[in-house]
């Protein structure tokens, strides 16, 4: 295999991205396909932002010389709903947080099928693939998805989750992040700057037909929220901005996209709702796999995250399909959103805040066209699941390089 040059990727300050690459489709990749083994260790039993990287790369990065298998902890949403079925998936299921003896498993996994590289996507995967890749004898890079201290409100999970990263993430050959927020965020943590290198997220491009030019929205106006609903993705602030503007006689709908986490938070949200008057006004849809059909039906996304993201792959797909987003102030949110350009930066938690700038992009104050193809040539420009895989490929020719 020849390998091409790692590129050198220094983290930018925050709130400055590279300079995008130029709009016109990407070269065809020099090398030839999937040459070189990397086994992707996930969690799995969801399948949200994290799995969609996870998915996309499984996808993209065989163009770029890296043929991906994976690896479930926890099997679930993840083997039922990914795109990238040509990649084998390896169940080894964890009895517990704590089951460590999960690592000799995977380590045969790595052994028997001659993975080169193992690439782990959260706490729990990386302590389980730091034992398992010392024992094969193979590298390990691990992508940081989200700041782990503020990932839930379940406290005990963010501390142990913390406490697991902070322990590991200096053991790991090469650090993604998915945002230079992320970045700076694990440098803090201790994380030797040499070994960190940040990878924008990136969704695919859509078609013409999806993506169209958009006009000026016309009553009533429909906005999605797509998500794992649970509680630090804000969903309250959201419906108490849809009850203002309602009160306010803005004809607005929400269109909420994706699964409740729990049973009890599903009840205690749909509570609210019915609590609010706004049942007629709110479509639950549930999990869907194609989001993309559900984003062409709607006049913006809104994103109203209380705390804990990395570089949110709604918000990139909605701009991918030329729609405007309202989101909080809210880590790297603001990396990919340009306020009054391609939505709206409000502050977390603040209903006013969000019902203005809802009512501000409907009501013919803001050049919504405008707004929506700057969203849409902003993710071309710096979004691109391509840019995402040709810079994870470059990491791994130089972790690779580096090990002679
Ligand atoms: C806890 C955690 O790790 N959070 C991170 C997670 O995103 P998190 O899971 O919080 O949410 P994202 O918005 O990034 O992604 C949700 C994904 O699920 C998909 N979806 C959702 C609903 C549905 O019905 N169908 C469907 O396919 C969406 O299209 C999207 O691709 O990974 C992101 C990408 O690195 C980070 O920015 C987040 O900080
Ligand atoms: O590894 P773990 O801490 O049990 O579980 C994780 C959660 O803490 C996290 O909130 C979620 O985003 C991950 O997908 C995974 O479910």
């Amino acid at each position: 295999m020849s390998l091409s040059p790692a590129p050198i990727l220094t983290p930018p300050a925050i709130g400055v991205l590279p300079p995008g690459p130029s709009r016109a489709p990407a070269p065809p990749p020099e090398r030839p396909a999937a040459t070189v083994k990397v086994l992707h260790v996930v969690n799995g039993e969801h399948y949200s932002g994290a799995e969609r990287v996870q998915d996309l790369l499984g996808l993209t990065l065989p163009q770029f010389g890296y043929a991906v298998g994976f690896a479930s902890l926890k099997p679930g949403k993840f083997g039922d709903h990914r795109n990238s079925i040509d990649s084998p998936l390896y169940e080894v299921p964890m009895r517990g947080r704590w089951d460590l003896g999960v690592a000799r498993r995977l380590a045969n996994v790595i052994r028997q099928e001659e993975y080169s590289l193992v690439h782990a996507h959260t706490p729990r995967s990386l302590l389980v693939s730091y034992l398992a890749s010392r024992l094969a004898g193979v590298p390990l890079v691990y992508h940081v998805h989200s700041p782990a201290s503020r990932d839930s409100t379940r406290r005990l999970a963010n501390w142990a989750n913390h406490w697991v990263e902070r322990g590991c993430a200096n053991r790991a050959d090469r650090l993604l992040t998915v945002s230079p927020t992320l970045t700076e965020h694990m440098r803090r943590m201790g994380v030797s700057p040499d070994k960190l290198h940040c990878v924008l997220n990136g969704v695919p491009r859509l078609p013409e037909e999806v993506a169209r030019r958009r006009r000026q929205p016309i009553a009533p106006f429909n906005v999605a929220m797509i998500a794992l609903f649970r509680p630090r993705k804000g969903v309250e602030v959201l419906l108490d901005a849809l009850a203002a503007l309602r009160a306010r006689e803005l004809d607005v709908r929400l269109e909420a996209i994706g699964p409740f986490e729990t049973p009890e938070y599903e009840q205690q949200v749909r509570a609210r709702v019915k609590k609010l008057g706004l049942e007629e006004h709110v479509h639950w849809s549930g999990f869907t796999d194609d989001v993309n059909a559900a984003l062409a039906g709607v006049d913006a996304l809104a994103l109203p995250s209380l705390f804990g993201e990395g570089l949110p792959m709604v918000v990139l797909e909605a701009m991918a399909a030329g729609l405007p987003v309202v989101a909080t102030r809210c880590e790297g949110t603001t990396e990919a959103i340009l306020h009054r350009e391609t939505g709206f930066i409000v502050e977390p938690g603040s209903v006013n805040q969000l019902a203005d700038a809802l009512e501000e992009l409907f009501n013919g104050d803001t050049d919504y066209p405008r707004m929506a193809l700057a969203a849409r040539e902003r993710h071309a420009d710096h979004f691109s699941t391509e840019a995402m895989a040709r810079s994870v490929a470059g990491v791994y020719d130089g972790l690779l390089r580096s090990r002679g």
